[in-house]
């Protein structure tokens, strides 16, 4: 039949384009030669020139098509749609186009909530409620590069004064807000809140590892769900030629595409079908090491509930400069408008080249007037869903090539397409209800991204976001709600740890389940009560109540559900003292001395209730 015979012919120029791989299509299956087709269509015979015969090597030419076939299935549209918007966006780039072209910027408003207040409790409440129709997606396919630390970020302490990881916390104010929600269920839903976690190649087998050795910590292993994001092929060119790995040429150089690829990941599990058939409503998103991130929760859940958001987005007061993206309503010309991140490296220039002259700077507040992002997002279910049936999960990518002189025609080292999470409103249609929420930093944000040498260089005033920041945020965050519940906490003193200095306040920590929302808390404060700043305290059971207690010194306690205890009196100890560690110390486990000091456990009174009944702290 002639039609076929010219599908042939053309098939046969095409793969005349690249000899050496001619030779070898007897070696490679239907399914490979329909990849190497799309391949040589999409420009890439380039892959093939150092081919050896038929005979030589075919294992790593198989292996070669194995990578391939990754690539093409794990991107939505496959790789000749990858190339295909890699030429779009390389050639933007060369002609330096403003990804912003047509919109001018202007400072969005929000729900701005504040610790403690009537309005604040009430959205707390709100979002308990809310929170058994949630699921929890954590991405933690990072490597963490500007922390350096070795090992997986969510093993990280959260602090070390119980030592507890970030996962692990994670997992138990999960655990407790799904108990806090079940309770006020009026419906007798009890269904478990799904827990997934984004992995990739550099931290999935860890990730496991730690959940596995933990007993999942206390999550049915059932709840929890490891999705594996894939890297995406690198490019050496303005052509989007795929860049070989130089140690095998049979090998296609990989990069991570960034935390975007969740949405795609997710819509392509099924997990949304099956969240929506077991009647959820809400997915909340947050990233590896935000201690301070279930602070939040729960209120601005409510506020997603009350004012009925398709997308919320959490936010805290930004330091101009600082290394979070800004929450900004960008107008276009034709009057379409939106309220979206601009990614920290990209705020300056957009507000340079509109009415801000000055570009990212503090405003009269001592902060940006563009509320800095969290990367928190809540999303409701049923509109996600619908929208990433038109995407496929895809989100609008960049390309941040670093090119060798002006002339742009080639790169320093290959480059590839990246995406962020919070793209995902950019295809939204304009009824979309799309907001976000600000929080006090003290209450909300206190990440660990940068290595100690970096975050003593973050000019003075701006936040180091370290481990020895984000240990001592903890302590400070659970002081002021402690202050604001009624115990006099006394003030910081400021000491100087890895070069930063920082605010030291009373080592106080206590289980999610012991008090999640300022309500509860309230309930376990009674009474006067004092706590030195030289103090410690953790707690660890349920049932605790802080009556009339006066602390200077260390006092550890836990219990058993069924234990009710009473924390009074005056307990004075030598309590733990703090002693000061150089990062550079190799003596000292990593994870300790990335925080510039350790605890000298010299003295304390530890409590363990492990019967049933009433008890106080002379039992
Ligand atoms: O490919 C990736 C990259 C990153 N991630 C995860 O995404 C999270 C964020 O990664 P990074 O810490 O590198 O992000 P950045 O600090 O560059 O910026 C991010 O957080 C601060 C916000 O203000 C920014 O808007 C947001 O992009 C981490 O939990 C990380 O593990 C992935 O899961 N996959
Ligand atoms: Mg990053």
């Amino acid at each position: 039949m002639a039609s076929s015979s010219t599908v042939d012919s053309s098939v046969s120029d095409l793969f005349s384009s690249a000899p050496a791989l001619q030779s070898n299509l007897g070696i490679l299956s239907p399914d490979q030669i329909e990849l190497a087709k799309i391949l040589l269509e999409n420009g890439q015979s380039h892959l093939f020139l150092h081919w050896s015969e038929p005979g030589v090597c075919d294992n790593e030419k198989l292996g070669f098509f194995d990578q391939i076939a990754r690539l093409n299935s794990s991107y939505p549209g496959g790789l000749a749609a990858y190339i295909k918007t890699a030429k779009e966006l390389l050639a933007d780039s060369k002609l330096g186009k403003n990804p912003y072209d047509g919109f001018s910027p202007s400072v969005p408003s929000g729900e701005n909530l504040t610790f403690g207040d009537e309005n604040f409790i009430e959205m707390e409440k709100r979002g308990v409620v809310e929170a058994r129709k949630a699921a929890f997606v954590l991405v933690a396919g990072g490597l963490g590069e500007r922390l350096g630390y070795n090992g997986i970020k969510v093993a990280l302490p959260r602090e070390t004064t119980t030592g507890t990881c970030f996962l692990q916390h994670y997992i138990e104010s999960i655990l407790a807000l799904q108990e806090a929600s079940h309770k006020v269920a009026s419906d007798g839903n009890q269904t478990d809140i799904p827990f997934i976690i984004m992995t990739s190649d550099d931290t999935h087998s860890r990730t496991q590892n730690l959940l596995e050795l933990n007993s999942y910590f206390g999550m049915k292993s059932t709840q929890v769900q490891l999705l594996k994001q894939e890297k995406v092929a690198c490019l050496d060119d303005n052509d989007a030629r795929l860049a070989l790995d130089s140690n095998n040429k049979y090998k296609i150089q990989t990069k991570p595409h960034g935390h975007g690829d969740v949405h795609s990941l997710l819509y392509s599990s099924g997990l949304l079908d099956k969240w929506l058939d077991a009647g959820l409503k809400w997915v909340l998103f947050f990233q590896d090491t935000n201690g301070l991130l279930f602070n939040a929760i729960p209120a601005s859940l409510g506020v997603s509930a009350t004012k009925q958001y398709h997308v919320n987005s959490l936010a805290v007061p930004r330091k101009a400069k600082e290394a979070i993206g800004g929450i900004t309503k960008l107008t276009h010309a034709d009057g379409r408008a939106m309220v979206i991140n601009v990614e920290y490296n990209q705020l300056d220039p957009l507000l340079r080249a509109s009415e801000f002259p000055d570009g990212d700077v503090n405003c009269e507040t001592g902060y940006s007037p563009f509320p800095g992002n969290i990367n928190q997002l809540i999303l409701e279910l049923g509109s996600y869903k619908e929208e990433l049936q038109k995407t496929g999960g895809a989100i609008k990518e960049f390309v941040n090539p670093k090119y060798k002189d002006s002339t742009k025609t080639s790169f320093k080292s290959s480059t590839r397409l990246e995406c962020m999470m919070q793209d995902y409103p950019k295809t939204l249609p304009p009824t979309a209800r799309v907001g976000f929420t600000v929080m006090d930093i003290w209450l909300a944000y206190a990440p660990v991204k940068n290595n100690p040498e970096d975050a003593a260089k973050v000019p003075k005033g701006n936040p180091y976001h370290s481990a020895t920041s984000g240990e001592m945020a903890i302590y400070r965050a659970n002081s002021r709600i402690l202050q604001k519940a009624g115990v006099k906490v006394e003030e910081p003193v400021k000491q100087v740890l890895n070069g930063q200095e920082v605010e030291v306040w009373s080592r106080i920590t206590w289980k999610p389940k012991w008090g999640m929302i300022f309500s509860d808390i309230k309930t376990k404060v009674s009474g006067n009560c004092d706590i030195s700043q030289r103090s410690t305290m953790a707690i660890t059971g349920r049932n605790v109540f802080i009556d009339n207690l006066s602390l200077d010194g260390a006092l550890i306690v836990d219990s058993i559900d069924d234990a009710e205890v009473k924390l009074g009196g005056s307990i004075k100890n030598n309590g733990w003292t703090m002693e000061t560690v150089d990062y550079k110390d190799t003596s000292v486990p990593e994870e300790i001395r990335i925080r510039g000091f350790r605890f000298n456990k010299v003295e304390q009174l530890e409590k363990k209730f492990a019967q049933p009944g009433k008890f106080s702290l002379e039992d």
